[in-house]
């Protein structure tokens, strides 16, 4: 999967490369990532597996900002990440239901505008125009003035990607972004999120190992906070997955000592947290 030109292209801000050296993240006792060390470049379409628990989520947030490792660092073009660079692709359930797709996708700039025209421009915009696009790009041209609660879960993730893209963000993160979809619904919305990218950095977490081989140019491979293998899809192989997931499965739980399972994950984390 390759990124293609489009509108977003229009404004183009130097694309930097977003590196992890040495990085670990503890939560307490757990040790959620150790010593990842990671150089992903601008443009790469990158899919993050591996079981419950293996640290993926953190790798999201870190990349965000919005965690800060206790050693090793996270940088974007050599410099802390701040401000609006990266943005993480919400699940749709952060949407506002009662309000319409416009008004969801307006949102995701108020962080650029003044406190009393951030409130305002949601419900009363005075340049809907790019969010108008942003919904023609992920195909929702059609429901704008739609409330939120009347779309498909796989309209809502779209919604979702559309308010990402108002930050015109050099890295957009996806964490589990087919999370609750039908099957044609997952691939159409790792397509949707193919094409209205162009060279900004996709990275995303996915449970669905298909998927992820077939949709993305670079798997990463994380069980028990650690990287395992950094690698085209192609030559990823049936015993490299087995023994992903095996690591996972028999990485007990530092909470109950036993291994960990499904059961054991945690419920999904908001990235501001
Ligand atoms: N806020 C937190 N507080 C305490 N422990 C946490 C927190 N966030 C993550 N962890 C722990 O860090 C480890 C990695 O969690 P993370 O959510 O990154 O895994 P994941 O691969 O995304 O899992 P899943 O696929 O189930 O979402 C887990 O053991 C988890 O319990």
């Amino acid at each position: 999967m390759t990124g293609t030109p489009t509108a977003q292209s229009k404004d183009p801000q130097p694309r930097r490369r977003l590196v992890f050296d040495g990085v670990t993240k503890r939560f307490g006792e757990e040790v959620a990532l150790r010593e990842v060390s990671l150089s992903l470049e601008a443009g790469e379409r990158v899919a993050v597996i591996g079981p419950s628990g293996a640290g993926k989520t953190t790798l999201l947030r870190l990349a965000a900002g919005a965690l800060r490792p206790e050693t090793g660092t996270v940088t974007l073009g050599g410099t802390t990440i701040t401000g609006s660079a990266v943005t993480l692709a919400y699940q749709g359930e952060t949407l506002v239901d009662r309000r319409t797709a416009l008004s969801n996708v307006l949102s995701g700039r108020v962080g650029a505008l003044s406190w009393l025209r951030g409130f305002l421009e949601p419900i009363v915009p005075r340049t809907p125009e790019p969010a108008l696009e942003r919904l023609a790009a992920v195909g929702l041209a059609d429901r704008t003035d739609v409330p939120v609660h009347s779309l498909s879960a796989g309209e809502r993730q779209r919604v979702a990607f559309a308010r990402a893209l108002m930050q015109d963000a050099e890295v957009v993160l996806a964490d589990e972004p087919t999370a609750n979809l039908d099957p044609s619904s997952r691939r159409n919305v790792i397509d949707v999120l193919d094409a209205v990218l162009d060279d900004e950095l996709l990275v995303t977490a996915l449970h669905e190992v298909e998927l992820a081989l077939e949709h993305f140019d670079r798997i990463l491979g994380i069980a028990d906070g650690r990287l395992r293998f950094d690698t085209a899809p192609e030559t990823v192989s049936d015993d490299q997955l087995d023994a992903l997931f095996a690591a996972g499965a028999s990485t007990p739980d530092a909470a109950t000592g036993r291994p960990r399972t499904e059961t054991d994950s945690p419920s999904p984390v908001p990235w501001y947290v």
